[in-house]
């Protein structure tokens, strides 16, 4: 039997984390009562808490996605901006999570006059002054949203920023409607220029999404790509792959699978639905990750109790999903290595 408390003690890897999604509930009032923010649905933590679940688990991505509002509402200033990402550090850190990737969105963060720029310094410094004397090592992605039109503007950033600590780039929203190749001039110039990147593709929208991802943007990994089971078959004999899935499966494409959120946004039907121990057995190579810590509610820890008590996994699975997670990091290979080596072996070894 595995506690949450015992999850919490083992090094985690985190790939797929939304600043703008793991708020502090005490942190959005603060910053709502200090900027000025005056349109929360609630005046305490807990009260405000339960409203970004209940709301958040609505079975449609675009719903789920309405409750951001709240959270990009309050994060319009440099100091609240470095405030939340320091704080995202801090419970990362607290949790066990040795490196974790945070992505957000820098465009949606100029309301209020802030250039690209001013939005880019204050989360990176909220990165390092949250990672300072803790045992966890922080990189950023930069998030274009898919509805919008400035996803070739904001790989510019993923690029003047990368000796910063930015890693990658992502494209997030809405997906239905909103196919991967509409940004195709962002993703062509990142890998002109040798920058990384993921795409949350398979999550709203099917087998479509997923293989424009990879066939023609070239998306290195894939947010959620729950959907890729589409193109999997189940047999007596064990599965059959379609194109798509065999591709993503031989290719080694991570899956940044988020249990939890999945299921709020209905891309599964329920955690005992979620393909994620079929994907795993037929080794793909899944991680798991928290997607939005407030609105699930979750943390790592909880991510890999609720993947426990569902499907049975033990230590040496954990390890397993770590190690994978810590091989598709956007991180320079000697770095990955030595995590790997250094931390997250140790720090399973006595369990195993
Ligand atoms: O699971 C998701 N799928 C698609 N988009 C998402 C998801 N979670 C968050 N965002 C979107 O990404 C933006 C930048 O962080 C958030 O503001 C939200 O609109
Ligand atoms: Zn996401």
């Amino acid at each position: 039997m595995i506690t949450e408390e015992q999850c919490r003690r083992v090094p985690k890897v985190l790939l797929h984390d939304h600043l703008d999604g793991g708020l502090r509930p005490s942190t959005v009032l603060d910053l709502a009562r200090e900027t000025g923010y005056d349109a929360l649905p609630a005046d305490d933590a807990d009260t405000l808490a339960t409203w970004f679940a209940t709301a958040a688990n609505s079975g449609s991505l675009e719903t789920y996605l309405e409750t951001f509002a709240h959270t990009v509402g309050v994060m319009q200033t440099t100091s609240a901006l470095r405030r939340v990402a320091r704080e995202c550090v801090e419970d990362l850190a607290a949790d066990g999570v040795v490196y974790a990737e945070v992505r957000f969105a820098p465009e949606l963060h100029t309301e209020r006059g802030l250039t690209l720029d001013e939005v880019m310094d204050a989360v990176l410094a909220g990165f390092a002054e949250g990672s300072r004397d803790r045992p966890i090592v922080v990189r950023c992605l930069v998030t274009a949203m898919r509805h919008a039109a400035r996803s070739r503007e904001i790989a510019d950033l993923v690029v003047t920023y990368r000796d910063r600590g930015v890693v990658g780039f992502d494209i997030a929203g809405a997906e239905a409607g909103f196919p991967p190749s509409r940004h195709l001039a962002a993703f062509d110039y990142l890998r002109g220029e040798c920058a990384h990147f993921t795409i949350h593709a398979g999550e709203a929208f099917g087998l479509p999404s997923i293989h424009e991802a990879i066939a023609f943007c070239g998306a290195e990994r894939l947010g959620h790509g729950v959907r890729v089971m589409d193109d999997v078959t189940l047999t007596e004999a064990g599965a059959d792959l379609g194109l798509v899935a065999a591709y993503v499966r031989d290719k080694r494409i991570p899956l940044e699978l988020c249990p939890s959120s999945n299921v709020q946004t209905g891309a599964v039907s329920s955690l005992a639905e979620h393909p994620f121990d079929i994907l795993a057995r037929l080794r793909f190579r899944v991680t798991v990750n928290t997607d939005n810590r407030l609105m699930s509610d979750t943390t790592m820890s909880r991510e890999f109790m609720l993947l426990h008590r569902q499907f049975g996994y033990g230590w040496a699975d954990f390890q397993r999903f770590t190690v994978n997670a810590m091989k598709s990091a956007f991180l320079p290979f000697d770095e990955r290595i030595a995590l790997i080596d250094d931390v997250i072996k140790p720090g399973y070894a006595g369990l195993i």
